[in-house]
């Protein structure tokens, strides 16, 4: 029987980028093949690690964009903080052909399976969509026709990720809608909505509580918080709520 030593999900190893692609001005996503991958589910994200030349040593999470069925290869989404230590190397300086050091997948709770059903209501601000893209493409992957509803937070049309993309599979008739909100600036003809996220706009969207909704939010740590409890007043199922928190401030 053949042996092989295959590294375990927390172990480090070394992804080779293979694409990248500037989503936005601020987003890249990057693309990695990974030797060793052991499968991950929609919504997981890895941990990369950089390590400079004097050994000082950087850790940050980054959701996985991807689904599992475009394996090997690993996409990840990340938008640039202009004061930040990680995200403005791996939006500015990162070629293809560089190697990057990663371990994952982690994370078992903030995950979308076609089986686990719906409706499905997912719910972005700002870069927070990569964990949710990741469920849309598995989706649109397996073919499921789970009802599905994005409400996306952007600050402006241009900050929006994946926007074409989104637009084709709402576009298709498999029962995903999308809605957005530009909270700073919108362009001229603009119909979607034009503030953050409010009850009334979740009453508008989402199905009503009693269609009892599986329900995901993820993005910026004050974005999440309002809009789970906007949810809890409403009358959904807290149990049915699941959350992914980004980073520390709000920005969409
Ligand atoms: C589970 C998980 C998944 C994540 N997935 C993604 C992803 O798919 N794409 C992505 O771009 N980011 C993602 N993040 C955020 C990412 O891990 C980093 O926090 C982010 O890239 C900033 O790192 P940095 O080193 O550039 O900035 P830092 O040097 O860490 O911080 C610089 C400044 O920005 C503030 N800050 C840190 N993080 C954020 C944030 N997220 N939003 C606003 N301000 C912040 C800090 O307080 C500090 O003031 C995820 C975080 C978690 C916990």
């Amino acid at each position: 029987m053949e042996r092989r030593t295959v590294p375990g999900r927390l172990s480090w190893q070394l992804g080779k980028v293979v694409v990248t692609r500037e989503e936005t001005a601020r987003a890249k996503s990057i693309t990695l093949a990974v030797p060793h991958w052991n499968g991950h589910r929609p919504g997981q994200h890895v941990d990369i690690r950089l390590t400079a030349e004097d050994g000082y040593r950087a850790e940050r999470s980054y959701s996985i964009a991807s689904a599992p069925e475009q394996e090997p290869h690993v996409t990840l989404t990340v938008e640039r903080l202009d004061e930040g230590e990680v995200s403005p190397y791996l939006t500015g300086e990162l070629r293809v052909g560089d190697q990057l050091e990663l371990r994952g997948p982690i994370g078992g709770y903030f995950v979308w399976e076609e089986q686990m059903g719906g409706p499905l209501l997912l719910i972005a601000g700002g870069s927070g969509i990569v964990p949710l893209m990741a469920m849309i493409r598995h989706r649109a992957a397996v073919g499921s026709t789970v009802a599905t509803r994005l409400l996306y937070s952007s600050q402006s049309e241009a900050d929006v990720i994946y926007r074409d993309e989104l637009n084709r599979l709402a576009k298709g008739t498999t029962g995903l809608e999308v809605a957005y909100t530009l909270t700073r600036e919108q362009p001229s003809g603009w119909t979607g909505y034009r503030r953050r996220i409010d009850a009334q706009m979740l009453r508008e969207v989402a199905w009503p509580p009693e269609h009892n909704p599986l329900i995901y939010i993820c993005g910026p740590t004050s974005f999440v918080e309002t809009v789970a409890t906007h949810l809890v007043t409403l009358g959904y199922d807290a149990a049915r709520i699941r959350t992914e928190r980004f980073g520390p401030t709000g920005g969409a």
